[in-house]
């Protein structure tokens, strides 16, 4: 069966000016209803220029202990890397469709790895407004260079380049939240799997919608991953809920944007926050990010690490396989 893509979608409704009618949100969701237009809180900013200093490790801690969200600058990954990712990436969704589908999910693949659009719609019947690619990009042993473009021809050699500094900067960002529990530098890294730990790339592509108001690009929710670290294009659309209210999340162009995940939050026993976060689309322009999920392998078990935990501080979270959380999560079962 033909994917129905929601890029050549845009193209269609580009015309019309109307979106079908699976993308339109219940008003509880929809984004011009329930966006705060008051003062926006900026999230928060860290300079990684020194990551040994007290300040920086601080203000690490505290914006992932209040909010699970911030963005960090001179963070060691060339500007001009990020730029010929981005670069990359676009001409791969500029393409025609039959050299994207020659990279999409197969249809009876478990995995996520491909190009692909979410078929399944939410518990209220909607579809997300956004395309896009997954691929593992370390550690080798996890990548598959079936799903990675063959064109442009740059694709894999910038992925790989950026593998490696997206590596370096978890760790360091890792290395300062484990000793913030009062822990060994390596902890929570050793609790998503150590060197087994995996770093799925995505990009999404939010393709202009004549309906911004009405529809979402990724819909509300908390990632899965330990962390994530994204890039987005020029285009604004993160949008974070704090204090009971969306907000734009307003970020510095150069900046990654760093989310805790679910998987940091359970194994720090809640000290750090899963943020909760969804996308906004543009009338005309197109949206892209790339967020990296750093993730846990499908085996391990991961639940509130040991030293944090005792008497007088039990278990917040029951211990699970990161497969079966990610299952239990996806399809709604309880997770205690
Ligand atoms: O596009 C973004 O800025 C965020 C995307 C996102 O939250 C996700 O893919 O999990
Ligand atoms: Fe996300």
């Amino acid at each position: 069966m033909e994917v129905e893509r929601v890029q050549d979608i845009s193209s269609s409704s580009l015309l019309t000016e109307a979106i079908p009618l699976e993308f339109i949100r219940s008003e509880k969701e929809q984004p011009a209803i329930t966006t705060f237009r008051g003062p926006t809180p900026a999230i928060p900013v860290v300079d990684l220029s020194d990551p040994d200093e007290e300040s920086v490790r601080r203000a690490v801690v505290k914006a992932s202990e209040e909010w699970g969200l911030f963005q960090v600058v001179n963070h060691g990954i060339p500007t001009e890397l990020i730029r010929r990712l981005q670069d990359v990436g676009r001409k791969f969704f500029e393409l025609p469709s039959s050299e994207k589908e020659s990279v999409a999910k197969p249809e009876d693949s478990k995995d996520i790895e491909g190009y692909g659009t979410k078929l399944q719609k939410d518990p209220e019947g909607k579809k997300a407004w956004v395309d896009h690619l997954f691929h593992r990009i370390w550690p080798p042993s996890c990548v598959n260079y079936r799903f990675w473009p063959k064109n442009p021809p740059e694709y894999r050699e910038v992925n790989e380049e950026y593998a490696m500094h997206v590596k370096k900067l978890s760790e360091t960002l890792l290395g300062i939240l484990s000793e913030g529990l009062g822990l060994k530098r390596e902890a929570l890294q050793e609790g998503l799997g150590g060197e087994m730990a995996e770093y799925m790339m995505k990009i999404n592509y939010y393709p202009p919608c004549p309906r911004p108001d009405l529809a979402l690009g990724v819909p509300a929710h908390t990632d899965l991953s330990g962390i994530t670290l994204l890039v987005p294009n020029e285009v604004p659309g993160l949008q974070v809920f704090k204090d009971d209210h969306w907000f734009d999340a307003e970020y510095i162009p150069s900046a990654v944007i760093v989310h805790i995940g679910d998987q940091i939050l359970r194994l720090s026993n809640g000290r750090y926050k899963n943020v909760l976060h969804r996308t906004t689309v543009d009338k005309e322009k197109t949206r892209m990010s790339w967020p990296v999920f750093l993730e846990p392998p499908r085996e391990k078990i991961v639940g509130p690490l040991p030293e944090l935990t005792g008497d007088d501080n039990p278990p917040k979270f029951k211990p699970f396989a990161f497969k079966d959380y990610s299952y239990r999560k996806l399809n709604k079962l309880p997770l205690d």
